[in-house]
């Protein structure tokens, strides 16, 4: 039978609903997840307990209160279902029982509510330094790292069971892209117009930017909790990612995807202006993402307006190093795109790839379409630029070629964009 919210449910739905959702910031995360203790993934587990609920939980009222009919969607009602069930998973999740002697440890100096804005937090005024323990304002509250002493087995099973069950979340969301697709493709059937409207833009782009954020929460705590630690890692967040070695890889598999697609003997060149040293902290997953995406962007333009060729003007990567930005220009001679088609570009399913077909019970860890095809390379990728505080631009000049400007926010302390 298919799955149904019961009124208990849609309670603990809008109760969940009323709580704003708090960002939690790369910085954030890195000084946190250093070396944690039993104790200090303990307190993750109570924080990520807390707040995916009231996340999934704004993210069902929104997929209920969809504009046009598009809620109605087989494929839209299929997702919420699966929000729904991991909202009550989470809610049902029993909280710790933890022995007194260690509850009064776990306690004590921990989570200390936020002190009013003009009052300098005790750990960060020098004055008073040592009082605390160094803490982490994560939205209303900090968070504070508990030590490394002797914890029950019980807290090591509790965090487990934790881990099991976001991990068993994670995997139930992964088809979700594509099965949002496929409802924008069931509502569509209805129009004579295909271009999305601009609100179902907007909710497209609020919604993927939600799930992003959440993945990242539950990929970084399943990482702590279950990878051993690497060296230059903080869970999935690499604190001395290489950018010259992310391109050459993203360059490697695009150009190995495009040889493959277009039977070519030798894709277009791709040239690396880049230091081999430059180092910074990122997710590289997302960096990696961003790039494949964008390099085949610049691959097919360039063979689609080239033909197949002995040779092809060679695709351009420059990076940048400022202050704030790391910036990633890729520069092709693909032929650009005509300017009335330039908003369009940041659409979803906006593509002039021919139509494919969607499979969302394919159970894939992410999103990915093999060369082009669905026309959400480009607004997928600005999403996981922002979300880092970064951003992706696009400059073309029709007749020649495009220009993306790939923006990495390299203070990586602001919040995430959450709506
Ligand atoms: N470098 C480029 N040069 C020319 N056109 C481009 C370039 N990058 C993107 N485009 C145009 O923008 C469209 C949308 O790009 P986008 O990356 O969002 O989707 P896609 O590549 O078509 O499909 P996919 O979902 O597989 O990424 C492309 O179909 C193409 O028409």
């Amino acid at each position: 039978m298919a799955y149904q919210i019961t009124p208990q449910l849609r309670d603990k739905i809008n109760h969940f609903c009323r709580f704003p959702q708090t960002g939690v910031s790369l910085r954030q995360m890195v000084m946190f997840g250093q070396n944690p203790s039993q104790g200090t993934l303990l307190r993750a587990t109570q924080f990520l307990a807390d707040e995916l609920p009231i996340r999934i939980a704004h993210r069902i009222k929104e997929l209920e209160n969809l504009p046009h009919n598009l809620g109605e969607m087989p494929s839209i009602i299929k997702v919420k279902n699966w929000y729904a069930q991991s909202f009550e998973d989470l809610i049902n999740f029993p909280k710790a029982e933890l022995p007194s002697s260690i509850r009064d440890k776990f306690t004590s100096g921990s989570i200390i509510q936020k002190l009013p804005d003009n009052v300098p937090h005790p750990a960060n005024n020098p004055g008073r330094s040592g009082m605390l323990k160094p803490s982490i304002p994560i939205g209303r509250r900090y968070y504070t790292k508990v030590d490394d002493i002797e914890w029950p087995p019980e807290v090591h099973y509790y965090n487990e069971k934790f881990t099991k069950l976001i991990e068993d979340i994670k995997k139930r969301h992964n088809p979700v892209v594509s099965t949002v697709a496929q409802g924008i493709l069931e509502y569509n059937r209805h129009k004579t117009k295909t271009v999305i409207e601009t609100d179902i833009q907007a909710f497209l782009d609020r919604f993927y930017m939600s799930r992003i954020g959440i993945r990242i929460l539950i990929g970084q705590h399943v990482a702590l909790n279950k990878l051993p630690s690497r060296p230059d890692y903080v869970g999935i967040i690499c604190t001395k990612t290489n950018i010259a070695q992310a391109v050459q890889e993203a360059a490697d598999n695009a150009k190995f995807i495009c040889e493959e697609h277009y039977g070519l003997f030798r894709a277009p060149e791709i040239q690396l202006h880049c230091s081999n040293d430059l180092l910074f902290t990122y997710v590289p997953t997302h960096l990696s993402h961003m790039l494949f995406e964008l390099l085949k962007n610049s691959l097919r333009a360039v063979v689609e307006k080239f033909g197949e060729a002995d040779e092809y003007p060679p695709i351009k990567v420059i990076v940048a190093e400022g202050r704030e930005d790391i910036t990633i220009k890729i520069s092709d001679e693909g032929g650009g795109i005509p300017r009335s088609n330039i908003p369009l570009v940041w659409t979803y399913m906006y593509t002039t790839a021919p139509a494919q077909d969607l499979d969302p019970e394919f159970n894939q860890t992410d999103f990915r379409a093999p060369m082009a095809g669905l026309g959400y390379g480009l607004p997928i990728s600005r999403l996981y630029a922002r979300y880092f505080g970064g951003d992706l631009k696009l400059i073309s000049m029709e007749g020649y070629g495009t220009d993306v400007y790939l923006h990495l926010n390299r203070i990586s302390n602001s919040d995430e964009p959450l709506q």
